[in-house]
């Protein structure tokens, strides 16, 4: 095993270097770095109650070399289950609490000896029905993650499951059920009563986005066959680099934070990620804390993932590039676009590890850099003030379906057309001139955000993806994309505390599969719908430019024709 070292992190910020450099300085001149360590809320707001919540979710600054106690009790815990004769994990949860087990599953090669895994953080009934038909249900171990212990989701997934497993096993199901949460729940006292196998207590002083390297990282880590005494050595090592033992000349999170928090001010706000296959879903990450943490008060750093690459031309002038790959993989077609990038101007920054054990410390990297960046804009990176919400507008919602049995009837469509209706206040003939009407409201600047509340599959994403190319190429703006409801415990927050720069593009469908909760008067296919229409509602709430497309039953058939659609309503 080699020893830990720091990825190297290269800046190519041509005009804005000398900006950068003065904020360094800046931050350096107040002695920044020893201050963020010793939890000095000053540095980030003014306001006394600001101030107080900074301070109590600065827990994450510290809990790497925590959980290096920890390693052992994880390593028991993985041998008993083995020898318990499980084949199979599913960790159910949202946001922070399944980001980091999504990273770690689709960057790592499975060691031998370590157990597949698939994560379920989407109330949509066909997504649920797949992952449940894929697993041995009585041979796996469902990893109930959920800091809060009271979000919707992970709960219905938890009772779903678990009467799932009471039909097999009766009073033998908890046997199946592991929960990670904070100290004091109530789902810890639920937990307790339905058997479950193990609890994990996390920490109250670390927020969701910031618990990659605590339990909710670590647990699936480690069953998946990872090596988590090493991952958290390379954090240590990068906690040492940012000053966590003292003074240092280059605080790497530091120049990361400044460098990002810089740009945002500067209009180049859209903090663009580019990786090589391997690393495809770091972005999910990387999304919830950058989103959630900056974007609010009508600022932020937007985090752009998952766009196709393009040449100079398609871009303006809002863009920062960060790439994130490894030392010994050439992947020479984005390493050129960048470099044709970097030479027009536009700021890129570049990030090699040497093996996927690395990102441990880049988990850490960007941790400071984003609680830098959010000094840098003077707000607050810990909280999430617009998440709740869209939340409290889909319980709105969800009381009318349990008077009425079902979702309120809504405004009615712009236009229909095979199969697919559209919702938007933009005026325009048919689909393609409802289309063409929406996106005429953009200007340079802007982003496009899509919104999947869809069963998440590659013909699916393959077309969200050439939606997006269609925006890019005919537009030359940023764009966005996720499935819901993920995407609204992640870059929600952005989509209404971040500036009014959004049209937001909402794709709904009528699940074929339908499955009831139990305990519930409704359907998970009918949560997953009120969760779009609620926070539909709270964009509109906040003057957002939305458009609503009902895909209908089959929305493998029908959002192909949405995108010929838009290709005819872009067209010169
Ligand atoms: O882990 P939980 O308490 O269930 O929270 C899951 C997610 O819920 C909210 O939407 C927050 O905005 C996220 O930051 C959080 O990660």
């Amino acid at each position: 095993m080699s020893s830990p070292s720091i990825s190297p992190a290269t800046y190519h910020l041509g005009q804005y270097q000398e900006a950068i450099t003065a904020e360094i300085n800046d931050l350096n001149a107040k002695n920044f770095t020893a201050g963020f360590w010793q939890k000095e809320a000053t540095l980030w707001t003014d306001s006394a109650e600001g101030q107080e919540s900074i301070r109590s979710f600065m827990g994450w600054t510290r809990v790497a070399e925590t959980m290096q106690q920890a390693v052992p009790e994880i390593e028991a815990f993985v041998k008993e289950v083995k020898e318990a004769g499980f084949e199979h994990v599913v960790v159910m949860g949202m946001g922070g609490s399944t980001m980091a087990p999504i990273v770690f599953e689709k960057s790592f090669e499975r060691a031998n000896g370590g157990l597949p895994i698939s994560v379920l953080d989407t109330t949509d009934p066909g997504t649920v029905q797949q992952i449940e038909q894929s697993v041995p249900l009585d041979k796996t171990l469902f990893i109930v993650a959920s800091k809060s212990g009271t979000t919707a989701e992970p709960l219905a997934f938890g009772d779903y499951f678990y009467a799932k497993l009471k039909e097999i096993k009766g009073d033998k199901a908890g046997e199946n059920f592991v929960a990670i949460t904070d100290p004091g729940s109530k789902f810890v006292t639920n937990a307790t009563n339905e058997g479950y196998r193990k609890i994990f207590l996390n920490f109250a002083e670390v927020g969701g986005r910031f618990s990659a390297l605590t339990y909710f990282g670590l647990v699936p880590a480690a069953l998946y066959g990872i090596n988590i005494a090493e991952l958290l050595d390379r954090a240590v090592t990068m906690m040492r680099a940012c000053g966590s033992e003292g003074d240092v000349q280059d605080n790497p999170g530091l120049q990361l934070g400044a460098t990002m928090g810089v740009l945002s001010k500067q209009g180049r706000d859209k903090l663009t990620l580019v990786v090589p296959d391997k690393l495809h879903d770091l972005g999910l990450w990387l999304e919830q804390l950058l989103a959630e943490s900056t974007g609010k008060e009508g600022k932020g750093v937007l985090p752009v993932a998952g766009e196709p690459l393009g040449t100079p031309k398609v871009y303006g002038h809002d863009r920062l590039f960060v790439y994130v790959g490894y030392e010994d993989t050439p992947d020479t077609e984005n390493r050129n676009k960048l470099k044709a990038l970097q030479e027009a101007g536009h700021p890129v920054v570049i990030i090699l590890m040497k093996e996927p054990l690395d990102l441990g410390a880049e988990f850490f990297r960007w941790e400071v850099g984003t609680a830098v960046a959010g000094a840098v804009l003077r707000i607050n990176p810990f909280d999430q003030p617009n998440v709740q919400e869209s939340k409290t507008a889909t319980d709105r919602v969800m009381k009318v379906v349990q008077e009425q049995g079902h979702l309120p009837a809504g405004p009615a469509a712009a236009a229909e057309a095979d199969g697919v209706s559209y919702f938007t206040d933009a005026k325009g003939d048919g689909a393609v001139g409802t289309l063409k009407a929406f996106f005429a409201q953009s200007k340079a600047g802007d982003f496009v955000n899509l919104q999947a509340y869809l069963t998440e599959s590659d013909a699916i994403s393959a077309e969200l993806q050439e939606f997006r190319k269609l925006v890019q190429q005919n537009l030359h703006l940023a764009t966005t994309s996720g499935y819901g409801p993920r995407f609204l415990h992640s870059t929600g927050q952005y989509h209404k505390g971040g500036p009014n720069t959004g049209l937001f593009v909402q794709f709904t469908h009528q699940s074929p599969v339908e499955l009831p909760l139990p305990g519930r008067s409704y359907s998970f296919g009918t949560f997953e719908n009120a969760q779009a229409q609620g926070d539909l509602e709270t964009l509109q709430q906040y003057k957002r430019r939305t458009l609503h497309i009902d895909l209908g039953g089959n929305a493998e058939q029908t959002l192909p024709k949405v995108v010929a659609a838009l290709k005819e309503a872009l067209a010169k």
